[in-house]
């Protein structure tokens, strides 16, 4: 869709941990703009990734926006320790948080941007009354845990959704979408509203890394 540049956040499960620094380097020469790091706790989701210690190697190696995605019960117990750690922005789940309103001012009080992701199965409206509040909102369009799976169509029907609800509640939030996003849908998905794509599979695994991230930012 030539016009209009997305967001690109290849996502770091998918990039390679013999050599991360490579991974981020090639997504940043890629013209990537966020680095989207997915942390699980094994109990929200049923896998485990890393903590702030590699958010911090991250940063070291990239002026790129550092995107945190807590995939953790909890998360207010380690928020302060990922700011610390290099996270421009961090993301929490809403079935995980019990308190959210308090957890999206807490992460602003530390200077990052604040997100609120959603499940495939939570529905947009529940985002209704923090959604002033927040810089941006993560739409799974997997059920999180793993990369590498395929994208739930019913994604695009909660992007419009949300898209429309911006409109009179928080023109600035940025929509993201998580999971299975690739060259063949990421038109539609754009299409639909979101402003940044996370991509993990289709940018690290693609054959032409630097092709496949002008496709997924709607350059091409
Ligand atoms: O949050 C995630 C999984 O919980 C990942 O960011 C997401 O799945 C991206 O990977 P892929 O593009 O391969 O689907």
């Amino acid at each position: 869709m030539p016009g209009k540049t997305t967001l690109l956040a290849p996502s770091a499960l998918s990039a390679d941990f013999t050599n991360l620094k490579a991974s981020i380097e090639l997504a940043e020469n890629a013209g990537a703009d966020w680095m989207h790091c997915d942390v699980m706790d094994g109990v929200f989701v049923p896998n485990i990734t890393f903590g702030p210690f590699i958010i911090q190697a991250i940063k070291k190696c990239t002026s790129m926006v550092i995107d945190t995605h807590l995939m953790i019960t909890d998360p207010d117990r380690y928020i302060e320790d990922f700011v610390k750690a290099g996270s421009d922005q961090v993301t929490v789940h809403l079935e995980a948080c019990p308190h959210l309103h308090r957890t999206i001012q807490f992460i602003k009080s530390l200077g990052a941007k604040a997100g609120v992701s959603i499940n495939p199965a939570t529905p947009v409206s529940l985002l209704e009354p923090v959604l002033a509040d927040l810089d941006l909102v993560l739409l799974m369009s997997v059920n999180p845990g793993f990369g590498g799976q395929k994208f739930i169509p019913g994604a695009i029907k909660k992007i419009t959704q949300l898209d429309a609800m911006r409109k009179e509640l928080n023109p600035e939030l940025v929509i993201a979408v998580d999971g299975g996003v690739t060259e063949e849908n990421c038109a539609e998905v754009i299409a639909a509203g979101a402003d940044a794509l996370i991509a993990g599979t289709a940018f690290f695994k693609a054959a032409d890394p630097v092709k496949a991230a002008k496709k997924l930012k709607g350059l091409e």
